[in-house]
């Protein structure tokens, strides 16, 4: 019989659980956060069927951690190492591994990385131009998250655009309360625009994306500021919803429409990051075939999308209007006649936790 293999997906802002049987989703429940993960929630879920195995997404499995990983008290206890490189993530995880821990005790459990998928990613993008006994001592690089949603979208992109994902150049955008950017040529990683920790690159909601380091030395010398401080600042404080008040683009772009002005300079700032990243991503790969929406504002804002490609049309981006306006599930949005391919791909983070679990269970 197909093995069902439950999905724990902590985000920043949301809690996505899924039954998986083979590729089928049979039970699904979207959570406002950890806490709420209960034995009468896994009761629910598993109405249908027992639940043979789970897997979590971990964001961070630093230098250790790349293959799906069978979670015993040891690899707790060095994923928990890892909590101050991705504040926001890591607690969530070890929350929800010990959640289920406690409710599914018989149950294997295995943890899936967002870094993995960067694992191979050359020394153009991953190696800091810092002091070599630094990166050697603390494993200091670029590692990327969101690698489980690239995994999936860096062979769905081209699919969809009706390319062969081993030989095509794709900017996938991960666009949702977190976000990043990955330049994936023949299935792989080439460079994304997240680092160390998961605080680098784009604008997003709450979180402030690639600083001048400079600023963050300012802040402690001369503004006296604790570690603390900047932190929760930059983690909570930052992003959209500094510019605009709000976290929410549907807001935003309203905003701009009626004329609000803080509103409009948080779109400017968001837009400017985003399609400055995209032909950063491009410049990597040599070229762009296939640029790709996907994650919560990338599935599902049309603005948006419609936006960053008129802003790339030197790019060769062109997007049909209507096709933009209707875009439901994975589906292509490009004009006829546009030389780059523009998709938008759900984020199907489930598919590949499921698989994971199953190759290191060796589960059926
Ligand atoms: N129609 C929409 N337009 C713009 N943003 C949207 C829309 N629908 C959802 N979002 C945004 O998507 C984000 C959530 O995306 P999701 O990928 O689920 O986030 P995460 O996994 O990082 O928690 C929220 O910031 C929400 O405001
Ligand atoms: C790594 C990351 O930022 O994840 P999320 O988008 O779920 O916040
Ligand atoms: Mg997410």
């Amino acid at each position: 019989m197909t093995a069902r293999v439950l999905v724990v997906n902590p985000g920043s802002s949301s809690l996505k659980l899924r039954v998986l049987a083979g590729a089928d989703v049979v039970a699904t429940a979207d959570l406002g956060a950890i806490g709420d993960l209960d034995a009468d929630v896994l009761r629910g879920l598993a109405a249908g069927g027992e639940i043979d195995a789970v897997g979590v997404r971990v964001v961070h499995g630093g230098e250790r951690y790349v293959q799906p990983t069978v979670v015993d008290a040891q690899v707790e206890a060095g994923l928990a190492e890892l909590t101050s490189l991705a504040p926001l993530h890591q607690p969530q995880s070890l929350a929800a591994i010990a959640i289920v821990r406690q409710l599914l005790p018989a149950t294997p459990m295995v943890a899936c990385f967002d870094t993995a998928f960067h694992a191979t990613m050359p020394a153009a993008a991953s190696v800091y131009p810092i002091p070599p006994e630094w990166r050697e001592k603390w494993g200091l690089r670029r590692y990327g998250f969101h690698g489980l949603s690239f995994t999936y979208a860096a062979e769905s992109a081209p699919r969809v655009a009706g390319r062969s994902p081993g030989d095509c150049r794709s900017v996938i955008c991960h666009l949702g309360a977190g976000a990043s950017l990955c330049a994936v040529r023949d299935g792989r990683s080439i460079d994304t625009t997240m680092g160390f920790t998961p605080l680098d690159g784009l604008v997003m909601a709450t979180r402030c994306g690639a600083l001048d380091p400079g600023l963050l030395l300012w802040l402690q010398e001369s503004g006296h500021l604790t570690e603390r401080e900047i932190a929760g600042a930059l983690e909570h404080r930052s992003g959209l919803v500094a510019l605009a008040g709000t976290t929410d683009l549907r807001e935003i772009f309203a905003g701009e429409a009626a004329g609000d002005e803080r509103c409009r300079v948080a779109l400017e700032v968001y837009i400017h990051r985003l399609v400055g990243g995209i032909a950063e991503m491009a410049a990597a790969l040599g070229g762009l075939d296939v640029l790709a929406f996907t994650a919560g504002v990338g599935e599902n804002s049309v603005d948006l999308r419609a936006r960053v490609a008129e802003r790339l049309a030197f790019l060769g981006v062109a997007l049909d209007p209507g096709r933009n306006a209707d875009a439901r599930g994975d589906v292509d949005i490009s004009a006829d006649e546009a030389a780059v391919r523009t998709v938008v791909v759900r984020a199907r983070e489930d598919l590949v936790i499921a698989a994971g679990v199953r190759a290191a269970l060796g589960l059926g």
